[in-house]
C-alpha cells in the first residue's frame, strides 16, 4: 500500500475544506493509499511536520492557500532523499499557483486528479539562498495586499478582498531607488513595482504576465514598474496593461532571468507567494529548475502539441 500524507490548513480560504473532507480522504483510500491527515495548528506547522517526515511518504497532498503550499514546497525541496509528487487541492482565497498549472478549483475534482494525474517536474525560486518560492518574489505598489488584508476579509470576499485592498494603495505609490543586475539587464533607477515569477496568475489575475510562461524552463519572468512622475506615465503604464503591448512601454522592463539581485540604500518589503517575505536591502532570487514535482491532470495529446510548439 503506498503512503499519503494529507496536510491542510483548515482556516484557509473560506475554510470550505471542512465540507469535502471525509469525500477526500475516501477518494485516495480507494485508490489504495494509506492516508496520515494532519491539520496545520499554526503558521509553519505544515513546513516542520513535512521536514521532519522525510522519506516516509510515496507522495503528500497539501490543501490550502498560497501560503500552505509554500510551506509544503519549500520543505520537500529541502529533502535530500527522494522527492515525493506534491498534490495539491487549493483552498485558499486566490489559489494563483493551481490556477497557473491548471489544477482543478473544486475540491473533489482536485482530489480526483492527484489519484488519476500525472507528475509535472515544475521549477521553483530561491531567495538569498535560503528561502523558496514557489511562483513569485515580489516588492512594491500592491505587493503587501496579499499579507495585509485581513484574514475574516479575505474568507468573506475571497479575491475581491485584494482588489479593494489594492486599489485603497494607488494613491500611496513610493518608489525606490535600486540597483538591479542580471545576465540581462544592469540597471539602476526608481521603481515601484518588482515582480519575478513563474506563474500565469498572479493576485487572482490572468493577463499581468505576457502569455506562454514555461514552468520548465529553468527561467523567471521578470517584470519591473519606473517610478510614476506624472500622470503621462501613470497612462502609458495603464495603456501597456491594458492593450497588453508592455514590451513597448518604457515605464515596464520586462525579460526572463534564471539569476537576478537588487540592491538598495532603503529597506525593502518583500512578497514571496503572497506571504510577507522580509525586510532586505539585498535580495538575490535564483531558479532551482525542476525542483519539484506536482501532481497535475493528465495532457490530452494537443495540448502536448501545443506545449512542444
Ligand atoms: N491552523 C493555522 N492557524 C493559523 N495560521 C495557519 C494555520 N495553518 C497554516 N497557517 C498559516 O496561514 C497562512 C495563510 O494560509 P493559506 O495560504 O493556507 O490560506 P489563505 O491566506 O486563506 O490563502 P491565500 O494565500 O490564497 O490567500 C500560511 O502562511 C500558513 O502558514
Amino acid at each position: 500500500m503506498k503512503k499519503m500524507l494529507f496536510v491542510f490548513n483548515p482556516n484557509s480560504g473560506k475554510a470550505q475544506i471542512k465540507n469535502s473532507l471525509l469525500k477526500i480522504i475516501q477518494i485516495f483510500s480507494n485508490a489504495d493509499y494509506e492516508v496520515t491527515v494532519y491539520p496545520t495548528k499554526a503558521a509553519l506547522d505544515g513546513f516542520e511536520r513535512v521536514k521532519a517526515d522525510e522519506g516516509r511518504y510515496d507522495v503528500i497532498v497539501c490543501s490550502g492557500g498560497d501560503g500552505t503550499l509554500n510551506e509544503i514546497v519549500s520543505a520537500v525541496a529541502g529533502y535530500s532523499t527522494v522527492k515525493p509528487p506534491i498534490g495539491y487541492i487549493p483552498s485558499g482565497s486566490t489559489n494563483d499557483f493551481a490556477r497557473s498549472l491548471g489544477i482543478p478549483s473544486d475540491k473533489i475534482r482536485a482530489a480526483c486528479n492527484i489519484i488519476n494525474g500525472e507528475s509535472f517536474p515544475c521549477d521553483i525560486g530561491i531567495a538569498n539562498d535560503h528561502k523558496y518560492f514557489n511562483y513569485v518574489a515580489a516588492f512594491g505598489a500592491f505587493t503587501d495586499v496579499a499579507y495585509e488584508t485581513p484574514q475574516d476579509l479575505k474568507n468573506v470576499l475571497g479575491h475581491q478582498a485584494y482588489v479593494i485592498e489594492g486599489v485603497k494603495r494607488l494613491s500611496n505609490l513610493k518608489a525606490c531607488r535600486m540597483k538591479i543586475k542580471s545576465d540581462e539587464l544592469n540597471v539602476e533607477d526608481s521603481f515601484i513595482y518588482g515582480m519575478v515569477s513563474n506563474a500565469s496568475s498572479i493576485g487572482g489575475m490572468k493577463g499581468l504576465i505576457a502569455e506562454g510562461v514555461d514552468y520548465q524552463d529553468g527561467m523567471f519572468e521578470v517584470t519591473l514598474i519606473r517610478e510614476i512622475k506624472n500622470p503621462m506615465d501613470l497612462q502609458a503604464i495603464v495603456n501597456a496593461f491594458i492593450t497588453q503591448k508592455i514590451d513597448d512601454c518604457d515605464m515596464v522592463y520586462t525579460f526572463k532571468t534564471k539569476d537576478i539581485t537588487f540592491e538598495s540604500k532603503e529597506e525593502v518589503k518583500w512578497t514571496l507567494d503572497g506571504e510577507f517575505g522580509g525586510i532586505h536591502n539585498n535580495v538575490n532570487l535564483k531558479v532551482c529548475q525542476k525542483a519539484v514535482d506536482f501532481i497535475v491532470k493528465k495532457r490530452r495529446k494537443k495540448e502536448e502539441k501545443d506545449l512542444l510548439n
